[in-house]
């Protein structure tokens, strides 16, 4: 079956009951689909929804509607033969353990001893191996969480947070090991909240903000529409009317608290036309920061709650 995706998610939606018996939609209708061998970022700020839909990935969350697919099968065929692996944000580590023994206990589960070295060493462990896990840092914990979702040899690596609590030189160290693998063919999806970390590893970035995709296509171009300059303004529909006729490729990102957000290809060309708007008040040109373009992108998508 050369066409099954390595992940299809069909309309997933998830809630959770919140604060004075409000609902939250922390997932509202997620569909995506995952060739396999391809790298994924599921982009979000906190509390997007990227945590949930990956526990429901993982079947380690029932969904309230929708379906998941992992290589064709459930995520409880796919976890128990192998198939996908995780890294998690929480848990999962005995803190008593040294870290060989953590990697030695799960290779033995999945008949690798023979490999803990090899492991170890990729993940830049072998220095750490005597140490007890308590006394690891955040960013040596996940080191260890990611060594043991290899060891299965997964088709799918799923991947939440993965560089938290690391310093630039462990997130380099990581994001090298991981590129190694992909480049062997693994899938992999994972979550994160910085723009330049998907931009830097994935091909395919999937945007997410109050528990819907936003956006979704190559790394290339959500870039480019994360960097576009967005122009802002108080302006009226007459005058919005006239500006989408003179200003090529226009396009208003969101209106918010009487301003209206907006974006062209060339974004001189935007700013030159609002200010000879007579009406138009307070025009304002935004800086060129990706993260601050990422805000822009996904401020507009706000969760809906009853
Ligand atoms: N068990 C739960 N009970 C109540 N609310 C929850 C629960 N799990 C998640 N939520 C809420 O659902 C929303 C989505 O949370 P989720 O953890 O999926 O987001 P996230 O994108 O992973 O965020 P972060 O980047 O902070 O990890 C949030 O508003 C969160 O507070």
């Amino acid at each position: 079956m050369i066409n099954t995706p390595a992940i299809a998610l069909t309309e997933l939606r998830k809630s959770f009951r919140g604060p004075g018996n409000t609902t939250i939609n922390a997932v509202d209708g997620i569909s995506l689909t995952v060739a396999p061998g391809e790298v994924v970022a599921f982009l979000g700020p906190n509390g997007a929804g990227k945590t949930t839909t990956l526990d429901m990935l993982l079947g380690l969350t029932t969904p309230d509607s929708g379906t998941v697919h992992v290589y064709g099968t459930s995520p409880r065929e796919a976890t128990s033969n192998g198939r996908i692996a995780a890294v998690l944000q929480n848990g999962g580590l005995h803190p008593d353990f040294t870290v060989a023994e953590t990697v030695e206990i799960v290779a033995s589960l999945h008949g690798r001893l023979d490999d803990v070295g090899t492991v170890m060493y990729a993940t830049g462990l072998t220095d750490l191996a005597g140490r007890k896990v308590s006394r690891c840092s955040g960013g040596e914990q996940q080191r260890i969480k990611f060594a043991l979702a290899t060891l299965p040899d997964p088709d799918l690596l799923v991947l939440d947070e993965p560089t938290a609590g690391m310093d630039v030189d462990a997130r380099r160290a990581f994001w090298s090991t991981m590129r190694a693998d992909a480049a062997n063919g693994r899938t992999v999806l994972f979550a994160t909240h910085y723009l330049e970390e998907a931009d830097a590893f994935a091909d395919r970035i999937v945007l997410i903000a109050g528990g819907r995709i936003v956006a979704d296509g190559p790394t290339a171009d959500i870039r480019n529409m994360a960097g576009r300059r967005v122009v802002s303004a108080i302006v009226d529909d007459a005058d919005l009317t006239e500006l989408t006729r003179v200003v090529p490729g226009v396009e208003i990102i969101e209106r918010r608290g009487g301003r209206t957000y907006l974006a062209a290809p060339d974004s001189d060309v935007l700013a030159r036309a609002l200010f000879n708007t007579p009406r138009a008040r307070e025009v304002e040109i935004a800086g060129h920061n990706l993260e601050d373009a990422f805000l822009t992108l996904t401020a507009g998508a706000t969760r809906a709650e009853h």
